[in-house]
């Protein structure tokens, strides 16, 4: 496959457009039309910046009402093809996309739009030019692309092909077997996009939420496939139009961009016995075994706050690092890591986001498969000198400029805290509060962020995403989504903040940046866990009376239970699976906070309660002293 993306995808101006498309290692670019009517260059000047940074132009796009005018009109659509043509041939590009008439004067009949097809292709061939037909999802006569390819094979020139678009197909639910019979050298270019399953207007829904592949709803993966089995393996360009991506950042919706065809390459061609599709080899998508550890830079002043708190969470150091100022505490099988190293990434990190969990290890099948992968994806590599003998974590850039170090246990790397660190008895440390893994990760990044890292994490690690969510916090509302393996073993939740006066806002605002807000450890025993905590001198984070009556009545819960959840500042849910017990820590600094939950075969995270317990912390952040409303 050859990769290229339409600029109608990207924000910016038009060479602010390129550069970003060049920069992602796109091959190609389609030249939408208003994009470049909006510029002031010659359009062959516009030819030689595309080819100056490497690009090919796939396409011009698009040529609208053409087929079936009534005669009165049909000269003119023709002299309009014909100065279009005028402008591909300065631009340097032979391929122009038609799409299918919408114009209300339009008149009906495969053959009549066969024969000003044969006509057009006439007139390119005189010019060495092609024409796309593509079919709109909303075209007036023609809106399936079983009706183009019928029209396009009557039109029976060589110089008119067919032009397919996932969305097109798969909004209309078009069945997509019927793409494996066509000719491939009949398939001028395949348009991809992706969108979130929203029921509405499909034109409405096409130029405002289409996304890059992997990141809707859609069987775009099996699209691919179906094009793949006619062996077409030319050029798949994103064409999406979409909100957001028009304000964000050109260079992260491009680098996305990319990154989704190249995955959407390896997924086809892992799932296919035979494919022609010639894509970028890598290692498959790692299974995660599990979270090895989270670190915490913590700035000098703040760390004996930090440490207190995992104190009475239970947590007791256990070893110390050879040659840096880093404390490794353990629980269960919880592994953290506190880093107060005046210099190295860890410095850099405290001295910009203050104390914070920057980095977290995922425990994989083979860290050297893993690295390979997500570099090949397009992650940013790490790499921090370390002192000989010690373990080098290989690692890579994740949300906010965080690290993801990744480890295995094949390698030195499962055997770190042998290697770096002596062992250490602590003698401050208390008993136990039985906490006995890392249950999830939180992490809250700015709302227009959110698919750039869900796509991260599903095409590098062996995942998958859950709906979204809508979280109300009293001063906003925050979506949240889940990126979690079939096995529970990795659980990320990332809330998306759209202003900084919710909690997960105020968070990002006063840090600085996206980045871990909260850790859930788990118990097994919840009432165990409460009673340590309590014997620790831990402060839980004080719930709502009026929540109590609201769970006890909503799930018809014995009165007792309800105490001992009361007495504990405990919450509650259930589910057909199951049922869920969180306790919460205060907040410390502008809002981390700690988590504890007793899953009972419940597989969610208590969204229900999300709002009491926002409150709650936000009222915690308010104790002390911290304003979370912006005033
Ligand atoms: O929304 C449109 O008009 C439009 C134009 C050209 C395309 O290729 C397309 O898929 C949609
Ligand atoms: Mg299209």
């Amino acid at each position: 496959m050859k990769t290229s993306i339409a600029t109608v995808s990207i924000s910016g101006e038009l060479p602010e457009k390129l550069d970003a498309i060049a920069k992602a290692g796109f091959q190609g670019v389609e030249i939408f039309e208003n994009d470049f009517l909006a510029f002031d260059e010659t359009p062959s000047q516009v030819g030689r910046i595309v080819r100056d940074l490497g690009l090919e132009i796939t396409l011009f796009q698009p040529f609208r009402d053409f087929e079936g005018m009534p005669p009165a009109l049909r000269q003119r659509t023709f002299d309009r093809a014909e100065r279009k043509f005028d402008v591909m041939q300065e631009l340097g590009t032979d391929l122009v996309l038609v799409c299918s008439n919408v114009s209300p004067v339009s008149l009906g009949g495969i053959d009549r739009a066969a024969e000003d097809f044969r006509e057009l292709g006439k007139r390119a061939a005189r010019r060495g030019l092609r024409v796309g037909y593509e079919a709109l999802a909303w075209g007036r006569h023609i809106n399936d692309h079983r009706d183009a390819w019928e029209i396009v094979r009557r039109a029976d020139h060589p110089n008119v092909g067919l032009i397919l678009d996932s969305f097109h197909t798969l909004s209309r639910k078009i069945d997509i077997n019927s793409i494996r019979s066509i000719p491939k050298d009949k398939i001028f270019i395949v348009q991809l996009a992706d969108a979130p399953l929203i029921d509405m207007d499909l034109l409405y829904w096409s130029r405002h939420f289409r996304n890059m592949p992997g990141e809707g709803d859609l069987p775009v993966t099996a699209f691919t496939a179906a094009i793949a089995d006619t062996g077409y393996d030319g050029y798949f360009s994103l064409e999406i139009f979409n909100d957001q991506f028009r304000g964000g950042s050109a260079r992260t919706i491009a680098a996305d961009g990319h990154r989704s065809l190249i995955y959407l390459g390896d997924q086809v061609k892992r799932a296919a016995a035979v494919s022609n599709l010639t894509v970028i080899p890598m290692p498959d998508r790692s299974p995660v075994k599990g979270i090895g550890f989270i670190e915490f830079s913590a700035d000098p002043e703040d760390v004996d706050e930090l440490v207190g708190i995992l104190r009475t969470l239970g947590f007791r150091k256990a070893g110390r690092h050879r040659s840096k100022q880093v404390d490794l505490y353990r629980q269960g099988d919880i592994r953290l890591i506190v880093n107060t190293e005046g210099k190295g990434f860890a410095n850099a990190a405290v001295a910009r986001h203050g104390t914070s969990a920057h980095a977290m290890a995922l425990l994989v099948e083979s860290a050297s498969e893993a690295f390979a992968r997500a570099v090949a994806l397009g992650a940013e590599p790490f790499t921090q000198a370390v002192a000989p003998e010690e373990v080098e974590f290989p690692a890579i850039q994740g949300v906010g400029g965080g690290l993801i170090y990744l480890i295995d246990d094949t390698s030195d790397l499962g055997r770190f805290s042998e290697i770096d660190f002596i062992p250490v008895e602590d003698k401050e440390g208390g008993p136990s509060a039985h906490l006995q893994r890392i249950d999830h990760v939180a992490q809250t990044v700015p709302y227009d962020e959110m698919l750039t890292w869900l796509l991260f994490y599903t095409s590098t690690f062996e995942t998958r995403k859950s709906p979204v969510v809508d979280i109300i916090d009293p001063s906003g509302v925050v979506r949240s989504q889940v990126v979690e393996n079939a096995s529970g073993t990795l659980r990320i939740t990332m809330n998306g903040a759209e202003n900084r006066r919710t909690l997960a806002g105020h968070f990002l605002a006063e840090k600085l940046g996206a980045g871990i807000q909260h850790l859930a450890f788990q118990t097994e025993d919840i009432y165990a866990t409460a009673a340590a905590l309590r014997e620790n001198g831990f402060h839980p984070l004080p719930i709502s009376p009026n929540y109590y009556g609201d769970v006890e009545a909503r799930f018809g819960l014995d009165p007792e239970l309800t105490e001992r959840l009361r007495a504990d500042n405990i919450l509650y849910d259930r589910d057909e699976q199951g049922e869920y017990f969180q306790l919460y820590s205060r907040t410390f600094g502008e809002g981390f906070f700690f988590e504890i939950v007793e899953r009972r075969g419940y597989g969610g995270y208590g969204a229900p309660n999300a709002i009491f317990r926002i409150a709650a912390l936000k009222k915690s952040l308010r104790s002390e002293g911290v304003s979370p409303n912006g005033q």
